[in-house]
């Protein structure tokens, strides 16, 4: 497992080792005691999730509030997404500051985005399909986020504006300096 430092500490880029042979690539998509060996994190999951999108789909930003944030391992299983965190910890020396990765099947990276974070990506395939690991449960009263077009944070999602397709929920959150951190 090979981690990179984002800019954002707490946020890693992971790629799994994969082992290659006739019948074609196996990898450990996670594994709790290396994972803690090379982040130091000691990390428990409680629930893994999947969502299967059309291209230009834009998901997010969403996060959970208090004590019912989730840190997320996420990665693509299938097709191709621009994945963007943004630090929303108060007192953060990062805070309000954003990063951004291409998430593939073919690239087989992860991002560890800790709690604290929202998060959100767009679909470069169609028919893609991201996993993510939480370490904590949904819960719909603890929800927020930021609208994907926050001027202040000025994302690229690497879409077209006439390509994205935005959940009715989502075209009514709020901007960045008005979340409900
Ligand atoms: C997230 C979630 C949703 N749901 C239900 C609630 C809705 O009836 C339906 C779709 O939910 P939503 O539109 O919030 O799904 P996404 O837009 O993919 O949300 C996710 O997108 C961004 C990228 C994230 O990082 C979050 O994990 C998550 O908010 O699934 C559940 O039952 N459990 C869950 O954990």
């Amino acid at each position: 497992m090979k981690i990179e430092q984002t800019l954002l500490s707490g946020c890693f880029v992971i790629t799994p080792k994969t082992f290659e042979d006739s019948r074609g690539v196996f990898s450990e998509t996670f594994n709790s005691k290396t994972f803690e060996e090379v982040t130091g994190i000691s990390q428990d999951f409680v629930q893994d999730n999947q969502s299967i999108s059309r291209y230009g789909v834009v998901r997010g930003l969403h996060f959970q509030r208090g004590s019912l944030a989730q840190a997320k391992l996420v990665r693509v299983v299938k097709g191709r997404v621009q994945d963007i965190v943004v630090d929303v910890r108060e007192g953060s020396e990062t805070f309000g500051k954003s990063f951004s990765i291409e998430l593939s099947a073919a690239n087989g990276k992860q991002l560890y985005v800790p709690r604290g974070f929202a998060h959100g990506f767009s679909v470069l395939e169609e028919g893609s399909i991201f996993a993510y690991k939480c370490d904590n449960f949904y819960d719909k009263e603890s929800e927020s986020g930021i609208i994907f077009n926050d001027s202040d944070l000025n994302l690229d999602w690497r879409l077209p504006k006439n390509d994205m397709i935005i959940s009715e929920k989502d075209l009514e959150l709020p901007l960045f300096k008005n979340a409900l951190l």
